[in-house]
């Protein structure tokens, strides 16, 4: 299973900074939606110049306009783009059609989908690289959360998918056994003291 350091900053002085500490512990460098609000394209260029052996993941959560949102992300550096997985089948097909035509992939972000497994396997027919379990930070801090949801709607999709909602030490593992072929672990790691320590740990968890 490969380890995504989701950085949720709004600055890239920050993300480069945290993804030279956790770098050598993690295989997918995402930048954070509110990081490529905040500063745009040009943080994509700057982590993948800085990371050039990692995969850059963007995570735009495109809603519209998936061809031409992906493309320029694609230009910019990224390696893996998002789509949202309420988005319409022609949006995630252009995404899709953009990513064939640089040798890139699309991930579908299935967060706010209400059938997760359906639409997850939908949305691989589309030709989607794989799909994201995503429950993202609102809806962690609603009561009652778990990851557990995350974890069955996964397995029983039958698809690649990663997981993303809060991923931590102590509960990777269970990620790895629930058959994911990615774990997204933001603030696990970026709220640690250590970011270094932390995503090594992470990587020792499921080595
Ligand atoms: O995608 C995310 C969220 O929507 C904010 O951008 C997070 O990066 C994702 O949830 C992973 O972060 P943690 O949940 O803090 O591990």
């Amino acid at each position: 299973m490969k380890l995504q350091f989701a950085m949720d900053t709004l600055t890239t002085s920050q993300a480069l900074e945290w993804a030279a500490a956790a770098a050598p512990h993690v295989d997918i460098l995402e930048l954070g939606t509110p990081l490529i609000k905040s500063e745009g394209l040009a943080a994509i260029t700057a982590v993948k110049d800085a990371h050039p052996d990692k995969t850059v993941f963007a995570d735009l959560k495109t809603m519209d306009a998936g061809a031409l949102e992906a493309e320029i992300a694609f230009k910019a550096g990224a390696d893996l783009v998002t789509v949202l997985g309420t988005a319409g089948d022609s949006t995630i097909a252009g995404a899709v059609q953009a990513a064939e035509t640089h040798g890139k992939g699309v991930v579908v972000d299935l967060i706010g989908v209400a059938d997760k497994p359906a639409r997850a396997r939908e949305v691989v027919a589309l030709g989607a690289t794989f799909v994201e379990m995503h429950a993202g930070l609102d809806e962690q801090a609603e009561e009652g959360y778990s990851l557990e949801t995350l974890l069955r709607a996964g397995a029983e999709a039958g698809v690649p998918f990663s997981v993303a909602g809060g991923v931590k030490e102590s509960s990777i593992a269970a990620v790895q056994d629930s058959g994911a072929q990615v774990a997204v672990a933001g603030s696990s790691i970026y709220s640690a003291d250590d970011v270094a320590a932390a995503a090594a740990a992470l990587r020792a968890a499921i080595a």
